[in-house]
């Protein structure tokens, strides 16, 4: 994907959505945390009728009834993915992978029921490339998951801060930490997951490198924790994106509670302030609210046009130098919505419809 400039619609969550649950002050202010403290599998929220309200309703219907979900992530056990998983739907079975690319081909072979990606972050918003997977797979969009996200500073046991020289993680870890890792003055090297930062630790027995990963990594792998809230932002929220196989007859999960929340690509010919204004339009002229908004910037050198796979016939993967990507309150079973994307239709290249599913505006918080 090309690098996306951030013209970012706030995410304006429903007042009711806003509950704190005795965290700091810094927390207050944001949207609700909901806590996963001292349970194998994170508590779930459910609404009035007692139904998990941020899983769709397939999840839960098949928990108990059929074998677990099998949900496929790129890391080591103890990569954050996996805690995304888990928290998105407590009783699946994870399969670690290599790569995003992986998890979504385990997906496509039937190896796994869905893919949890890392797809935006608060510290520098869609920075992670695992929308091009998205665009570039059949795959839809089933449900969303915001962890807080803690990084610990691990080294060997025994091992003091003073004895480090350098520290691995994955890219994003790493960024998330410059300014403690500048203080700390390591020498940062990227690996591919976090949990896999810690694997590699014990397995060449490093005693001269810390590793950026999470608590539980730290517990799985009987690490020391030399460090804890390494991350820059003091609100340092991934969101994950859950991917299944698109559902036959394409209708919207059947979630009786919860708000559902569409998220779609839009290619268009350029002129993108315009476009913009008029995708704003088609929304806001119909009261339907965005909760992200953000155009690719194909000028940025370096950064190509944004491959697509069209999935009408056969499908075949369309090249766009235009995108914006759009995430809204509301299904595409909804009037109101379909006349919107008719219109966006009559002034764009390409529309696709990534997922509608259950908008889960939580954050979960590993620690608290
Ligand atoms: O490497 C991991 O643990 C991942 O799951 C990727 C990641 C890294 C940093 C924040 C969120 C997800």
């Amino acid at each position: 994907m090309a690098a996306v400039s951030h013209l970012k619609v706030p995410n304006t969550l429903p007042s009711s959505n806003r509950r704190t649950l005795g965290l700091p002050p810094s927390l207050r202010q944001r949207p609700s945390v909901v806590s996963t403290a001292g349970h194998a599998t994170p508590n779930r929220r459910t609404d009035v009728n007692g139904v998990p309200a941020s899983s769709s309703s397939r999840e839960d219907l098949r928990i108990g009834d059929g074998p677990p979900i099998r949900v496929a992530f790129q890391g080591s056990h103890g990569a954050y993915s996996e805690f995304a998983a888990k928290t998105a739907i407590p009783d699946c079975t994870t399969v670690p992978c290599r790569s995003f690319s992986d998890a979504i081909a385990a997906v496509g072979r039937g190896g796994a029921d869905r893919a949890v990606l890392p797809v935006e972050s608060t510290m520098e918003g869609t920075a992670l490339r695992n929308y091009d997977l998205i665009l570039c797979h059949d795959l839809q969009i089933c449900q969303e998951i915001s962890l807080f996200v803690h990084y610990c500073l691990l080294a060997m046991p025994g091992v003091r801060t003073a004895e480090l020289r350098r520290v691995i993680s994955h890219p994003m870890a790493l960024a998330h930490c410059g300014r403690a890792l500048a203080q700390l003055g390591l020498r940062r090297e990227p690996v591919e997951d976090t949990a896999g930062a810690v694997q590699m630790l014990l397995s060449r027995r490093l005693v001269d490198t810390a590793a950026i990963a999470s608590p539980r990594a730290a517990a799985i792998y009987g690490l020391d924790v030399l460090a804890d809230g390494l991350q820059d932002a003091s609100w340092n929220v991934t969101r994950f994106l859950l991917l299944s196989k698109p559902n036959p007859a394409g209708e919207s999960p059947a979630v009786p509670s919860a708000k559902l929340k569409t998220s779609m690509v839009v290619a268009h010919r350029g002129g993108s302030m315009m476009i913009l204004l008029k995708v704003l339009s088609a929304f806001s002229s119909r009261n339907l609210n965005l909760t992200k908004l953000e155009v690719n910037n194909p000028s940025l050198e370096g950064e190509g046009p944004v491959l697509v796979l069209d999935l009408r016939g056969m499908g075949f993967l369309r090249s766009f130098p235009h995108v914006i990507y759009v995430d809204f309150e509301g299904s595409t079973q909804d009037p109101k919505v379909q006349e919107a994307m008719e219109e966006i239709a009559r002034f764009s290249v390409f529309v696709r419809i990534l997922g509608c599913y259950a908008a889960d505006p939580d954050v979960y918080d590993l620690h608290h």
